[in-house]
């Protein structure tokens, strides 16, 4: 698997090092709050997994998935919940766990379903951030890395659903996607 990498865009390293600051930056945020911390399915598991035991407050967990109505490429800016969470957003401090922001539909969709819920506050944080990729306006609260407007793999991250479990964040080489 680790041969079809034509480069690793950032390491292992980087990514634990960075998560480990901002754990250190949501403990001081959301100590005596217990906040509600939603992972967004698939892709942010690795990444949630890793950053809630850099969080040294209490919080509570849950997951959702959505997915864009359209094709792989073209995103209609429809999104269709495939699992909703069990837990109520209303009254709650939420903060919403990404492994990335291209477009920003998905995301501008979730912020705006868990305001009309009536949370008391919602966060963003994102392990990458694709600005060139933006059809909304969106600006995650915390980036932990701004990338280039390629297609990255990698922690998270599928190509035809693999790839997740790479532990860095890399591109692909050309002829995996030629078969
Ligand atoms: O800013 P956007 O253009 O909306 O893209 C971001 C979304 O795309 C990815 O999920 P995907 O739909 O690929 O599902 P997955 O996490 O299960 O791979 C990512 O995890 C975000 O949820
Ligand atoms: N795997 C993957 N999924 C994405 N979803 C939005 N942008 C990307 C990307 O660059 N890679």
């Amino acid at each position: 698997m680790r041969d079809e990498i034509k480069e690793i865009l950032i390491t292992e390293e980087e990514i634990q090092r960075k998560i480990v600051e901002i754990g250190k930056g949501l403990t001081e945020e959301y100590k005596g709050r217990f906040p509600l911390v939603v992972g967004v399915l698939k892709g942010s598991l690795p990444f949630m997994g890793d950053l809630i035991q850099r969080i040294d407050t209490h919080i509570e967990l849950d997951v959702m998935d959505v997915s864009s109505y359209g094709n792989e490429t073209v995103s209609s800016g429809e999104v269709k919940i495939v699992k909703d969470l069990n837990t109520s957003v209303e009254g709650r401090d939420v903060l919403i766990v990404e492994d990335i922001i291209d477009s920003g539909l998905t995301l501008s969709y979730l912020v705006k379903l868990f305001h009309y819920r009536k949370a008391k506050s919602v966060k963003l944080v994102t392990l990458l951030d694709k600005p060139e990729g933006r059809k909304v306006e969106l600006v995650p609260d915390i980036v932990g890395f701004t990338v280039p407007d390629e297609f990255v793999v990698g922690y998270g991250l599928d190509y035809a659903e693999r790839y997740r479990n790479l532990p860095y964040i890399g591109i692909l080489k050309p002829e995996v996607y030629n078969g």
